[in-house]
């Protein structure tokens, strides 16, 4: 009986895909222009067998080859437009981005699994526009400073940790990213590993991870499909879609509930969902728009908890396999802070232009998000004589730009030097090399809004690390070291296989300052 309506349902999808695909191209490109080039597709599949499920990357570097910077596919009837140029993405997202900075339909996340109203999902409207506004104020540069106190505070505790537990750095890193953002957007001080709200996070995160690939499902080609019982698409659709709705209740409404409790009872203390409360609380008691609060601000912890723990581990495997780049960053640490005998600041990033060029290069070497995050349009365009109709994805080729000769020459290479510049008695950045932060953070309207908060932590990790430790990779019983394995693996987002390391303290004197510091902090 499954086969047969299996099959039913199967002719009916190829039914539906012909009606609508039929006369796709005619009515929507009245001036008949080509369409971006690419591969041929099959009649109605398009390009839909064409499309890798893994690393796409590799497949988009060979059409690159091909037909150039600019690939268009049709899978199913769906137009696809794969950009691997930082020029026509800019031209694209950033110079057109009223027309560019919509998501791609995604109805099984977003309908079904009651994601639809989370910030990096939303579709391009007034919501996104509110939930963007009410991020910006909080993360902006300006904003971003405000948390300078606090990221240095957790930098102090997680090299505690580590001096404590130096093997157990995937824990502490992972923890200690979480119990940041939960302070900043909930005003939630994380206690131990335990806690219930990253437990809560992160198995929201590993929902929308495990759930596969987005917008792949035949309902999220037609919505009909969507009417039809969940259990015809099987058990493991099921089980998948309740941790989905479940997760985005834990990240999204329940964590805003807690907080507007201790907001109205006056027991929590400052944090992004208390100021918004505040500033959208009506005289009746009523708050405004409190789905874009809590939509935007569970976002945060969606966009900035794995991205920020894969960029410290990027940090740390260079490390340990770049010793000499490590040597020269704490030789410029030292120049600076050891004289003073302290610790870093962040007051410290202008003097220390070479972390700086090291977290470029890190984001740059091994991109988080490969394929950045799709994009899509909301109206037909003409680029460059060819026709981009309205409802295409867009996808941002990062790997590409970010393996770009002539921007990044010998792009494999991890290389700090090639963003700094010592033509002067100073040391400082290159202002004339393309800079990765304007690739691996986004693009347009769309572009990270937590861009300045990653940076500043990420900086004030490296250097209060650096300053106290020695990266090193373990050695084995011969004493040979055990280096990493620098492959990543990729889903949303791409992550190191499993590794370990060394945190050896560096001197007497520099555990010393870290556990005065400590104290400080305590107090
Ligand atoms: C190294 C760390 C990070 C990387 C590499 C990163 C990268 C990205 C990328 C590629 C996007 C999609 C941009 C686009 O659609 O063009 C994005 C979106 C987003 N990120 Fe980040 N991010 C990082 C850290 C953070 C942090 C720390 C926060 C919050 C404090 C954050 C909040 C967000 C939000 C809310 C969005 C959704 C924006 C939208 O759809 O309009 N991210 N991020």
């Amino acid at each position: 009986m499954a086969v047969v309506i299996s099959i039913l349902l199967g002719c009916a999808t190829l039914f539906v895909l012909w009606l609508t695909t039929k006369n796709r191209r005619k009515p929507t490109n009245p001036k008949d222009l080509p369409y971006p080039p690419g591969p041929k597709g099959l009649p109605l599949l398009g390009n839909a067998l064409d499309m890798p499920a893994k690393e796409p990357w590799t497949k988009f570097a060979e059409w690159k080859k091909q037909y150039g910077d600019i690939i268009g596919l049709s899978v199913l009837g769906k137009s696809i437009i794969i950009v691997t140029s930082y020029e026509i993405v800019s031209e694209l997202l950033d110079d057109r981005g009223a027309i560019y900075s919509d998501r791609p339909v995604n109805r099984t996340f977003n309908e079904h699994g009651d994601w639809g109203n989370f910030l990096a999902m939303i579709h391009y409207g007034e919501s996104f526009h509110r939930q963007r506004k009410m991020l910006n104020d909080f993360l902006n540069p300006s904003g971003a400073r405000n948390y300078h106190e606090l990221l240095t505070q957790h930098s102090h505790e997680l090299a505690n940790h580590l001096l404590q537990h130096p093997d157990k750095f995937a824990k502490y890193n992972r923890f200690h990213i979480s119990s940041v953002i939960l302070n900043i957007v909930y005003g939630h001080k994380v206690k131990d590993e335990n806690d219930e709200w990253i437990n809560g996070a992160d198995s929201a995160v590993t929902s929308a991870a495990e759930f596969g690939q987005m917008g792949a499902h035949p309902i999220d080609l037609f919505a009909i499909l969507g009417k039809l019982p969940y259990r015809i698409w099987g058990k493991n659709f099921v089980e998948k879609l309740g941790a989905l709705k479940r997760g985005a209740y834990d990240i999204g409404p329940k964590p805003y509930i807690w907080t507007k409790d201790k907001v109205l009872s006056g027991t929590v203390g400052p944090s992004i969902v208390s100021a918004l409360i505040e500033q959208y609380s009506l005289p009746d008691g009523t708050i405004q728009y409190e789905s874009d609060i809590y939509g935007s601000t569970g976002t945060v912890y969606l966009g900035g908890s794995d991205t920020s723990v894969t960029a410290l581990d990027g940090l740390v495997l260079s490390m340990m396999v770049h010793p000499e780049i490590q040597k020269k960053a704490q030789q410029y640490i030292d120049e600076i802070i050891s004289r003073e005998d302290r610790l870093p600041e962040l007051s410290d990033l202008n003097a220390l232009p070479y972390i700086s060029a090291m977290l470029k290069e890190i984001l740059r070497w091994k991109p988080i998000t490969p394929l950045g995050l799709p994009h899509a349009s909301i109206m037909d365009d003409e680029y460059k004589g060819m026709f981009i109709p309205a409802r295409s994805m867009i996808i941002t080729d990062v790997m590409s730009m970010t393996s770009n000769e002539n921007d990044f020459p010998d792009p494999y290479t991890f290389n700090p030097e090639r963003y700094m510049d010592y033509s002067s008695e100073k040391p400082s950045l290159r202002s004339d090399v393309r800079d990765p932060f304007d690739i691996i953070f986004g693009f347009g309207r769309r572009a990270c809004p937590g861009r300045h908060v990653a940076v500043a932590q990420m900086w004030i990790m490296c250097a209060t690390l650096l300053s106290v430790f020695d990266i090193k990779c373990p050695l084995d019983d011969n004493g040979d070291e055990i280096r990493p394995d620098l492959e990543y693996v990729s889903s949303i987002t791409s992550h190191p296989k499993p590794f370990k390391s060394v945190f050896a303290p560096r001197s007497e004197r520099a555990v010393e300052l870290l556990k005065a510091s400590l104290l400080v902090n305590e107090q």
